[in-house]
């Protein structure tokens, strides 16, 4: 067999040891002539992959170790008998974690307290469910918006219209589809854009499409009461310098990139192969992943609670580290080519970042009421348990 993949999947040689011949490829080079003798493609969210692209070849397993399915003619593949394999929720704890240290560095910005703030999430899926889950564990009001979810059980949901209008924070986290009654292409216009409350602030981690970034940029040219929060980009891998510039937060597509979650990934196709094939999968990810995590923190009692609290969250991810990292590389392209090289080479050479439930805490020797609001958010795991 041989199976052709992205060049950044990780622990693959370990997953597939045994499958046959595999060939790694930067993803965005990966084409039709790579696959031509190609049983199985693997890919990650950089590979378009559609039904034309594998005409003539022998592929007929096609695995994504994203959430996102968007770079796949879902369609199309299907009507050409290729079975197609995503890996839901893989990083979504990730995602959850970025949303809160862009909670914390919005607030700092703003001089105003993000535990205040009524946060609306667009899209109640595996990412925007595990938000309100932990924003409500941590005490923050949410609304939520979800309408294709609100066909089968509607309780709790509102419009978009309304959710706008009521919150002082969106956070979007739907997938990015262009057909049918809910597509989300253009989702946040420039109608509902300028509709924004005042000092509202505006988090997109799903789709760059999903905001019209044309629009954006001419409401926050004449709206700096807005603060934003961009970790994907209509243009992608291109990043409007300007547009960046009027962000709070700009990052390179990273706000799912813990290793936990990437592995996790790996993981799912792997399985989703394995049953593809009708062989069993005797690996498990605990036998191949680092065991270490981000060890153990014991939070004196002294400090106010929400100061720890925050302290808790930065230790774990800090969102302004990616943000300093895109803006260098934007500042430093000396063109459009090299500036798009550069975002690649930001996510291909990405710092080893853990997720926070790695994190044990010592609940004998911590400030009580911190440790039993980060326990109850998933955040940490009890030391003494
Ligand atoms: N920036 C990053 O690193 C990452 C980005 N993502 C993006 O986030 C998206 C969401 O991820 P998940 O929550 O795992 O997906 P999911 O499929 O579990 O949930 C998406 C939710 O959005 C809802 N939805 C669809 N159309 C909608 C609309 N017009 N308005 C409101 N809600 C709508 C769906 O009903 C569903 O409940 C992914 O499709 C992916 O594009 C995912 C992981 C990492
Ligand atoms: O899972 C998704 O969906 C994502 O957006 C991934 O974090 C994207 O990562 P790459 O596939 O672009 O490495």
């Amino acid at each position: 067999m041989h199976i052709v993949a992205d060049e950044n999947i990780p622990l693959l040689d370990e997953f597939l040891a045994g499958f046959g011949r595999l060939t790694r490829l930067p993803g965005r080079l990966i084409d039709h002539t790579s696959v031509k003798d190609a049983d199985v493609l693997l890919v990650r969210s950089v590979t378009k992959v559609s039904a034309a692209m594998l005409v003539g070849t022998p592929v007929r397993f096609v695995g994504t170790c994203t959430i996102g399915t968007d770079h796949l003619d879902l369609p199309g593949l299907a009507a050409a008998g290729v079975e197609v394999a995503s890996a839901p929720g893989c990083n979504a704890r990730g995602v959850v974690e970025y949303v809160l240290s862009c909670l914390l560095t919005l607030s700092e910005r703003s001089a105003s307290a993000w535990q205040d703030k009524t946060v609306g999430i667009v899209g109640v899926g595996e990412v925007g469910s595990r938000l309100a889950c932990t924003l409500q564990a941590l005490g923050i009001k949410t609304l939520l918006c979800d309408p294709p979810r609100a066909e089968q059980d509607a309780d709790g949901m509102i419009t978009l219209d309304e959710l706008i209008s009521r919150c002082d924070v969106i956070s979007c986290h739907v997938p990015l589809t262009s057909d049918g009654p809910h597509a989300t292409h253009h989702l946040l216009n420039e109608q509902r854009l300028a509709a924004l409350r005042p000092g509202a602030w505006l988090i997109n981690s799903s789709r760059g499409p999903v905001i019209d970034n044309t629009a954006l940029n001419t409401v926050l040219a004449q709206r700096p009461d807005l603060l934003v929060a961009l970790d994907v980009w209509e243009t992608e891998p291109l990043v409007d310098p300007q547009l960046a510039a009027r962000c709070v937060l700009a990052t390179p597509h990273i706000a799912g990139y813990s290793l936990d979650g990437k592995l996790r990934g790996t993981a799912q196709i792997y399985q989703a192969l394995c049953r593809f094939l009708d062989i069993p999968a005797t690996l498990a990810l605990e036998q191949l992943a680092p065991r270490t995590g981000a060890g153990t923190w014991i939070m004196e009692p002294g400090p106010p609670a929400d100061w720890l609290l925050s302290k808790a969250l930065r230790q774990v991810y800090d969102v302004r580290d990616d943000d300093a990292r895109l803006r260098a590389m934007v500042a430093a392209a000396e063109s459009e080519q090299a500036s798009r090289e550069g975002f690649d080479r930001l996510r291909k050479d990405y710092p080893l970042r853990r997720e926070c439930n790695l994190l044990r805490i010592s609940t004998a020797t911590s400030e009580p009421q911190v440790a039993r609001r980060l326990l109850a958010a998933g955040f940490v795991s009890d030391d003494e348990s």
